[in-house]
């Protein structure tokens, strides 16, 4: 067990979920940092603070284990206490799900505006790994409306919220220990290094662009569209797991196609070596079929109506593959393929299939994807959704 001590730097991390417990804890704790986790869960702020550590088990053949140490946990209602941690963090970070950012805003502001008023200038790095382009610049405007007008110009004196991409997969856990994780070998974390107050914060194993366009979009547009592709099309088909798809050897083939759509888009526009982005995906294709990992379609699927919007990961590369003249008929077969994903636990799939039965599937199409009627786009998508449509309906005439 260890304590937390005076002389480490601190870090502020919000969310104990997957993310959070699996790789922006252990990066920092490894890099030397206390890490202070605000969570909403009781039972984990109990076991956190009891053990000041916690296990994760790598997802590979000789399942490896690490115990990640120096942590400890708060409420997130916890204001005072909040607060008090953030006065004394060289970072914060957050792994909660884009949608959740608006609840931590308050609290971060509470905390810079405690630092001003302690006059403590020291620089402060807020970093939001979440799966969109630009986390941590949306942050920044939610926490900027909590804070005076007046204290704008002095929190971005020692305040930076540098955008990131981060990777690494990490599914639903079931382990009888709540802070027990298990994860994929592979991470990849980027920070956007233009964007960092003078003293960089030293954080092992993390790379540091000047911009983090190309990384960000490489990263959404290739693992994140094939692997809620992979989830869509294995819905579909009436798979449970991620794995199930990829030994589907049609499914994984037309995984691989999405792929390879994003990337011939993803090498013109960024000059990337054509070689090496083939190996990246060869790669993702063998994360995604990770045999020692059981990864749920309805996780990788979840949220459709974020996955489908305009700058997430699905419209947006078959947008700029479009307008660059290349094949997007596999990309349209995924957005098809997304909005049938009727899964009812889930409350945006709820959301989405109200709205097909309330209205026509063109409404949603311009509604939710931003892409209107008259644009070439919008017909390839709902021919395709029409035509999944029939083959079901066939399907269950014939059962
Ligand atoms: N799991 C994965 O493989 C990856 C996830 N991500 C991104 O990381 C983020 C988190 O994902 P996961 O860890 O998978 O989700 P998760 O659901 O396991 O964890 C999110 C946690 O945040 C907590 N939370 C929500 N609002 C909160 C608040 N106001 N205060 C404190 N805690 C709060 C939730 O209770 C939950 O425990 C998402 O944006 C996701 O897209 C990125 C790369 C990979
Ligand atoms: O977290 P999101 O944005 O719903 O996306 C689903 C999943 O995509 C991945 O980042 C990688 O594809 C995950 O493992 C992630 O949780």
């Amino acid at each position: 067990m260890n304590d937390v001590n005076i002389d480490r730097p601190k870090a502020v991390h919000f969310g104990a979920g997957n993310i959070g417990r699996g790789f922006i804890g252990l990066i920092l704790t490894k890099s030397g940092y206390d890490v202070c986790f605000v969570t909403r869960s009781q039972t984990k702020i109990e076991q956190f603070n009891l053990r000041k550590e916690y296990p994760i088990t790598i997802a590979n053949e000789t399942k490896d284990r690490i115990l990640v140490k120096n942590v400890e946990a708060v409420s997130t209602d916890d204001t005072l206490s909040v607060v008090k941690k953030i006065v004394d963090a060289k970072i914060i970070t957050t792994a909660l799900g884009v949608s959740n950012l608006p609840t931590i805003a308050e609290n971060i502001a509470l905390g810079i505006k405690a630092r001003i008023i302690k006059n403590n200038k020291n620089p402060l790095h807020i970093i939001a790994c979440e799966n969109i382009i630009g986390a941590s610049s949306k942050l920044k405007k939610y926490v900027y409306s909590y804070l005076p007008a007046s204290m704008h110009e002095q929190a971005s004196q020692f305040v930076a919220f540098p955008n990131a991409a981060v990777d690494r997969i990490v599914p639903v856990q079931y382990h009888k220990d709540p802070l027990e994780v298990t994860v994929e070998p592979y991470f990849e974390w980027v920070i956007e290094s233009s964007q960092l107050q003078e003293k960089l914060p030293t954080i092992q194993d993390v790379q540091f662009v000047d911009s983090l366009d190309a990384y960000i979009e490489r990263k959404l547009f290739t693992v994140n569209t094939a692997h809620c592709s992979a989830a869509y099309f294995g819905y579909l088909k009436g798979y449970s797991t991620i794995q199930e798809v990829m030994k589907d050897p049609q499914l994984s083939m037309e995984v691989q196609k999405v792929m390879n759509e994003t990337g011939e888009m993803l090498i013109e526009k960024y000059d990337l070596d054509e070689q090496e982005h083939k190996r990246y995906i060869r790669k993702i294709l063998h994360r995604f079929a990770n045999p020692n990992l059981k990864d749920k379609i309805v996780r990788v699927g979840r949220s459709p109506l974020r996955k489908l919007s305009i700058n997430d990961r699905l419209v947006k590369p078959t947008v700029q593959a479009y307008e660059l003249g290349m094949d997007i008929s596999n990309l349209t077969k995924a957005i098809a393929a997304a909005l049938h994903f009727d899964y009812i636990k889930d409350p945006e799939a709820v959301k989405l299939n109200e709205e097909l039965e309330k209205y026509d599937i063109h409404l949603v199409i311009s509604k939710y994807l931003g892409i209107p009627k008259a644009h070439p786009i919008h017909e390839k998508v709902a021919a395709k959704y029409k035509e999944i449509k029939n083959r079901n309906l066939k399907v269950k005439t014939l059962s």
